[in-house]
């Protein structure tokens, strides 16, 4: 890889003492508020400019109440940040390569009562990661991609409970954040995974209980 530098990372929480990038941020508020994808395109092409190779999308939103907002940020935002890094430094198109790690949750693995729209995003941005993390399409564009899918961190996300369905269900957020991961646990797990090589189309789940641990996915069959 040519800058195993990050551009930056998107979200206040996770960026925490990182270098934050804008770069990122703004081509998921285009791609998620409006712009369409010439415009997305021009604008990482003028951003972008010579060796940018690894692209971090930290941003994410839960909200059942305004759920296709969800949808438009978790999803289609990771799948504008995923096209466009294949476009900007794919190898087929005369680019370097590079790594693109999208953010998951484990609510993308699993049923999620109090939000079932976030949950069914989070499992499209895993589908998203394996499938352009396949080894064939690894052959075509050189760029590894990873998501990192982590259990519950202590961030503004988890305290609004105007966002989730049975908040009478709620506990206390403070009893929540002491058994909740520190943003910095995160982005340490972002860092790892720009810098492993070995590491491509893997979902990595990062939590409090049992660290980090790669998810093994069962062979489907064809038919
Ligand atoms: N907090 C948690 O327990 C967990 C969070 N996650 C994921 O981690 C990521 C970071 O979330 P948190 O820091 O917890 O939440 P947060 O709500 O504190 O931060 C989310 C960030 O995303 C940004 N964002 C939202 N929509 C955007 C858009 N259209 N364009 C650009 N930026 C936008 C916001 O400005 C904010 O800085 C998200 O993808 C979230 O789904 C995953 C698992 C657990
Ligand atoms: C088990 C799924 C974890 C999903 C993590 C994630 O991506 C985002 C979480 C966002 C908000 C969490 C809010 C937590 C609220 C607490 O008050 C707690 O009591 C909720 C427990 C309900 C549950 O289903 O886990």
């Amino acid at each position: 890889m040519q800058d195993k530098k990050p551009l930056g990372f998107i979200g206040k929480s996770v960026s925490g003492s990182w270098d934050s990038g804008t770069i990122a941020w703004n081509l998921c508020s285009r791609s998620t508020f409006g712009g369409s994808d010439e415009e997305v395109f021009k604008f990482a092409k003028d951003a972008f400019r010579s060796n940018v190779s690894i692209v971090v999308n930290c941003a994410g939103l839960l909200n059942e109440q305004t759920w296709k907002l969800c949808i438009q940020v978790n999803l289609i935002g990771s799948t504008i940040i995923a096209r466009t890094a294949i476009e900007q430094f794919g190898k087929h198109n005369g680019g370097a390569g590079g790594c693109v790690i999208l953010i998951g949750s484990v609510a993308g693995m699993s049923a999620a009562p109090h939000w079932p729209v976030y949950s069914a995003s989070k499992h499209g941005v895993i589908g998203l990661t394996r499938g352009f993390g396949s080894p064939r399409q690894f052959k075509h564009h050189g760029i590894r991609f990873n998501c990192l899918s982590p259990a519950y961190v202590d961030t503004p996300m988890t305290k609004n409970k105007d966002a989730f369905l049975f908040k009478e269900d709620f506990t206390d957020s403070r009893e929540l954040a002491k058994l909740a991961l520190p943003p910095a646990d995160v982005a340490a797990q972002i860092v790892k995974l720009t810098e492993d090589e070995n590491q491509n189309g893997d979902v990595v789940v990062i939590s409090t209980s049992r660290g980090v641990e790669k998810v093994e996915f069962p062979p489907m069959p064809l038919y």
